[in-house]
């Protein structure tokens, strides 16, 4: 377990390139800044060459393209692999029909590192039974470790399957993280959150992405879990603030501590 990628984070201060939803973009950016990444978040084609070539990690988030910025967003997916930075793909709400079309074109094109994404999305990429329900993970019975390790295989990659115990698979390992804490489901962008410190954690671990996306989960759920600890009642608002400050604070001994042996 290598729980001091966290600390090389910060002594690396990676610059972590993003397309971001418009809805949490503060929140994934705050989160990023506050466990010792640097944020960037462009817009125009013209600069995406520059700006990846001072990156060490790359995340789309696929929460409100409008459709003129498809030939964007594939040009960033295209030069993260070209320059090989670690690429996470977010497909928010990849479950309704026009979405799908457009994230499995962009998965055909382009090699992403990491797919994130809670259980109605990655079971719409698997092509798995799920009642998805828009931005939420919804309801249905399937395994969802076989899931996660499924899309995996089909996409080469390393998926997380986020909720309330993550299963991360690369096709060939698999674990899940089962920490956290049901406050993340009331703060619309923890998910978002989630896939660009997997690219931060990918950043200082170029050579096992696979622990990169375990102590991304396990790191993340863990501070939730502490904040949620010391809040009295369910405010959304407050546990945000909270979970900002722990990402900034917490230390590689707070998260061994919290963790048990099974982790
Ligand atoms: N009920 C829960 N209990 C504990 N942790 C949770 C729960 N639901 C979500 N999480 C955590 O919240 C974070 C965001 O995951 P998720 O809610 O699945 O993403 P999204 O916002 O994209 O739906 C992850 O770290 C996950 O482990
Ligand atoms: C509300 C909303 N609509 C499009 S993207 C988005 C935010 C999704 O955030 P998350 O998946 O992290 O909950
Ligand atoms: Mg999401």
């Amino acid at each position: 377990m290598q729980l001091e990628l966290l600390d090389r984070i910060r002594s690396e201060n990676p610059v972590i390139f993003n397309i971001s939803n418009y809805i949490t973009v503060q929140d994934v950016a705050n989160g990023l800044n506050s466990i010792g990444a640097s944020p960037i978040m462009p817009s125009a084609i013209e600069e995406a060459s520059e700006m990846l070539q001072i990156s060490s990690g790359a995340a789309i988030n696929m929460g409100s393209f409008r459709s003129n910025e498809l030939p964007y967003i594939e040009k960033v997916g295209q030069l993260a692999n070209d320059l090989n930075i670690p690429l996470v793909l977010d497909p928010v709400a990849v479950a309704m029909p026009y979405r799908q079309k457009v994230v499995t074109n962009l998965l055909d094109h382009i090699h992403f590192d990491f797919i994130r994404g809670n259980a109605g999305e990655i079971a719409a990429l698997a092509g798995i039974k799920w009642q998805a329900k828009g931005i939420d993970a919804g309801d249905g019975s399937a395994d969802l470790a076989e899931v996660a390790k499924k899309v995996a295989k089909r996409y080469n990659c390393t998926v997380v399957l986020s909720g309330p115990t993550d299963y991360i698979s690369d096709g060939t390992h698999d674990t899940t993280v089962t920490h956290g804490t049901p406050l993340f489901q009331i703060h619309v962008g923890s998910g978002d959150i989630l896939s660009s410190l997997i690219a931060a954690f990918a950043a200082v671990s170029k050579d096992n992405y696979f622990e990169a996306a375990r102590m991304a989960c396990l790191i993340f759920a863990t501070t939730g879990e502490i904040v949620a600890n010391e809040l009295v009642d369910e405010k959304p608002g407050s546990f945000i603030v909270a979970l900002l400050d722990k990402l900034h604070l917490v230390t590689t001994k707070e998260i061994a501590d919290q963790i048990t042996m099974e982790d």
